[in-house]
């Protein structure tokens, strides 16, 4: 079935695609439309609405009077229609993905995976919502210096009211169900704006909530261009929460949004660690993986290697092999190397290679571009003082820099405005440890790529960098009566078999000896 039709043909009107507002399918009343461009072929490929600010009055104040009804719903029942939308959107993988490749370019099988992953996730948070909700706490006055057992308090998770979900291009569909869901469980109501590039995905997503049955103006979805209607969206008083996946925007918005929770999940450019005792294979495999898929357009993909320089040139040599067997091409052929979402980001990343040419970086390739489609580049001997050493190219350009000690490495990591996640290569796992510990990031993991997934994982980022905190979904699960725990304090270093995870305080150890891991990695 192609997008926008069968099931989906409600949604399009002539070559336009609706909004999604009181349980209706809807034309926007300004008459004006948005284009969505194939990044391969650079023409429209689709058009959304461009909603007016009466219509996002409007769906707030639904929003608002649904969620208070939607609140008394049985959590299992809210916790069934769930289930129910995640196994239509998994039926329905297909129109979905098309529109994934054709909107943001991901290569085929990646765009089938994002869709079936998203359904398994809203099954997840109906799962978990039952049980995290269903509990609550009891507290005695006794426990507190000066007082008698006169007095006990409950408290209980209640709902933060409406919530506004800003999903970034990359993953239209699954970072935005990673929002939804949680919500919905926890007695919220909606209110997506989708990634103008993404949208058309995002538009057959809510759907399949709708073919769920959920109550009208539960859940609401109003397209436009982020730089029209974003600021009005997100100062608007009917909003109670911000959901908020992207990049620097979300600093923009910290800014405005005013005393309501924001849960942002901003840029990253990710540290890999190599040290001497490196397994040099491995990393050359995870370096690929980590830097090259979907094209380096990931918050969680490599974005500079810090290898000590005595196994330097040897990495480099793997890497660069590796990086020969990439295919490049459009996503339709699920190539491993597609365009870039936009021309305006191949633009930047172009900058950021020329930049370094000019510092004096050495191109293990020849840096190659047709339109939007950028050939793998890694660039050898970059600098502090080129701009690839400390921005995010969010395109497959990686850049390396030797170190001549790990201490050199931990403080370029540290040095980062960004502390999303990291990674450590070593046979040591002492040493990785004690390095993950002093890396300033959410996550770190061990002879491993960085990655969010799988999905139930925490998170995070660093909180002692120079960003809004950044957070899990559990911020849309509770709301104590009390104010309490809104920020949960969990940090983790993961990978397969070396996993160390904690929460509250509370450490959790899991380990298999690295011959093993080994073992298992090459199959
Ligand atoms: N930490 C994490 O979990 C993740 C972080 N990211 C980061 O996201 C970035 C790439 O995504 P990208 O989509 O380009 O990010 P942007 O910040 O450009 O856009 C993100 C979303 O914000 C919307 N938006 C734009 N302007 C405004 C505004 N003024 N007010 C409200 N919303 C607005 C966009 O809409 P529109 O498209 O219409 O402009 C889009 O839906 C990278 O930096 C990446 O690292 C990506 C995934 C995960
Ligand atoms: O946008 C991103 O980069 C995602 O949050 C990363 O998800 P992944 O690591 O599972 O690809």
């Amino acid at each position: 079935m192609a997008p926008g039709t069968g099931v989906f043909a409600e949604i399009l009107d002539g070559d336009v695609y609706k909004y999604y507002a009181d349980g209706e399918w809807k034309k926007a009343s300004s008459g004006k439309t948005v284009a969505i461009i194939n990044p391969t072929t650079r023409k429209t490929q689709y058009k959304v609405q461009a909603c007016s600010q009466e219509e996002v009055n409007k769906v707030m104040d639904l929003a608002k009077s649904a969620q208070k009804l939607w609140a008394k719903t049985p959590l299992w029942k809210r916790a069934e229609l769930l289930h129910k939308a995640a196994a239509i959107l998994k039926e329905h993988k297909a129109p979905i993905a098309e529109c994934l490749v054709k909107e943001i370019a991901k290569p085929a099988k990646d765009a089938v995976t994002e869709v079936v992953r998203s359904g398994d996730l809203i099954s997840y948070c109906a799962e978990e919502g039952v049980r995290i909700l269903g509990e609550g706490k009891f507290l005695v006055s006794d426990s507190f210096p000066g007082n008698e057992r006169t007095k006990y308090c409950l408290t209980s998770k209640i709902p933060l009211g409406v919530i506004l979900a800003i999903p970034p291009f990359n993953y239209p569909v699954n970072l935005a169900v990673s929002k939804i869901a949680p919500a919905l469980i926890a007695g919220n109501s909606i209110v997506l704006k989708p990634p103008t590039q993404g949208a058309v995905s995002g538009l057959h997503m809510i759907h399949c909530f709708h073919l769920a049955g959920f109550p009208k103006g539960l859940i609401n979805c109003v397209t436009g261009k982020g730089s029209e209607i974003g600021d009005f969206l997100t100062m608007h008083p009917g909003v109670n929460c911000i959901s908020f996946t992207g990049g620097d925007t979300g600093i923009g918005i910290s800014k405005k949004a005013g005393m309501i929770p924001l849960q942002m999940e901003l840029g990253g450019k990710d540290a890999c660690i190599v040290l001497e005792d490196a397994d040099l294979d491995l990393v050359a495999i995870n370096i690929i993986k980590g830097g090259f898929s979907y094209s380096g357009q990931r918050c969680t993909a490599v974005k500079v290697v810090l290898v000590m320089e005595s196994v330097a040139d040897a990495l480099v040599e793997k890497v660069k092999a590796n990086v020969a067997k990439l295919t490049v091409g459009p996503p339709e052929d699920d190539s491993d190397i597609t365009p870039v979402v936009s021309e305006s980001s191949a633009n930047y990343i172009e900058g950021l290679v020329l930049d370094a040419k000019e510092k004096g970086a050495t191109f293990c390739q020849e840096y190659k571009r047709e339109g939007n489609l950028i050939w793998p580049l890694l660039l050898d001997h970059v600098r502090p003082d080129m701009r690839i050493a400390w921005e995010e190219p969010f395109g497959p350009v990686l850049p390396v820099i030797r170190i001549n000690s790990v201490e050199e490495g931990i403080h370029h990591c540290n040095a980062s405005n960004f502390g999303l996640q990291g990674c450590v290569f070593t046979k040591d796992v002492n040493k990785a440890i004690m390095i993950s510990d002093a890396m300033e990031t959410g996550t770190v993991q061990i002879n491993s790529a960085p990655a969010r997934g799988p999905d139930h994982f925490p998170f995070q980022v660093n909180p002692v960098k120079n960003q809004p905190n950044s957070h899990n979904s559990q911020l849309l699960f509770p709301k104590l009566r009390n104010y309490e725990t809104v920020y949960p304090n969990v940090r983790a270093i993961i990978n397969k078999k070396y996993c160390l995870t904690g929460y509250k305080g509370q450490w959790h150890w899991i380990s298999r000896d690295y011959q093993q891991h080994k073992h298992d990695d090459q199959g």
